[in-house]
């Protein structure tokens, strides 16, 4: 079984353990539920720099990346630096993340959030929206077209926005639909860990036009990011090369300085 394997299966254990702990009504009805989201997709289109900061403690490519951080200075800082959005890991397990950094973020911060999550089931996207969430991460791996096609539609009857993220051709292919609004590729293989740029650069031109192009993974310099402009990509989502630093807010600001 592949590290992505593994997370799934715990994954689904753990969703089945939650519906049973806390019932779909109690989402609904939370403050949240009914707020208005903000859209992430525009904010990269009307940007120069299109940077989504993640907040990542560990991962299980590089074990601890920073755990003296607090949520909220993470985030106001990314925030004050001026990226167009900030991407909080919420699994616990592998990430040592959770809904509570969600909820610490959105109370911390105006700029939409993307929940950062292995989604498998409507219930993750209710408790998306109950914890401020403003797009939520679906990722064409480990979801069949029909999946796909229900969860993003589900996802944008709530108001929230949908990054699918793809790997390869047979991913992209399997997952073109119009409930999408930003299509990502990853350029780390979640399998194996092995991190190349090559990705992004081999399937910008099959992605089309209407959705925002996101390179995600192993972005650390601005080279990069000039590279993958040249290829169509508006948006770009950095975690460790930011979060390994002393100080996140302030390595995400000098990046930008330089876009
Ligand atoms: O980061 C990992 O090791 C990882 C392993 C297995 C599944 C997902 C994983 N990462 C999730 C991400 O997509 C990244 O956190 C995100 O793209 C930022 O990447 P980076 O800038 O390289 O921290």
């Amino acid at each position: 079984m592949n590290i992505l394997d593994q997370i799934i299966a715990d994954k689904k254990q753990e969703v089945a353990l939650k519906k049973a702990l806390i019932p779909v009504s109690q989402l609904e009805n939370s403050v949240l539920f009914n707020s208005r989201t903000n859209s992430l997709s525009k904010l990269i289109l009307n940007s120069s720099s299109g940077i989504i900061a993640e907040h990542k403690r560990k991962s299980p490519s590089k074990s601890t990346i920073n755990s003296s951080f607090t949520v909220e200075e993470v985030v106001k800082g990314y925030q004050n630096a001026g990226v167009c959005g900030i991407s909080v890991l919420t699994d616990m397990k592998y990430f040592g993340g959770s809904l509570d950094d969600l909820l610490l973020a959105r109370a911390s911060v105006s700029i939409p959030l993307l929940r950062k999550e292995f989604i498998i089931d409507e219930y993750q996207i209710l408790e998306a929206k109950a914890h401020g969430a403003d797009v939520i991460l679906l990722i064409a791996a480990v979801l069949s077209r029909q999946e796909i096609k229900d969860l993003s539609e589900f996802a944008q009857s709530l108001g929230l926005e949908v990054l699918l993220e793809v790997h390869n051709e047979e991913e992209l292919h399997k997952s073109i639909m119009p409930s999408l609004n930003l299509i990502g590729v990853n350029n780390r293989n979640l399998k194996t860990f092995e991190v190349n740029l090559s990705y992004s650069k081999e399937l910008a031109n099959l992605i089309p036009n209407e959705f925002v192009k996101v390179s995600e993974s192993g972005i650390s310099d601005i080279a990069s990011v000039k590279e993958l402009q040249a290829y169509g990509y508006k948006g770009f989502l950095i975690g460790e090369n930011f979060m390994k630093t002393d100080n996140a807010g302030l390595a995400a600001s000098e990046f930008i300085k330089q876009l």
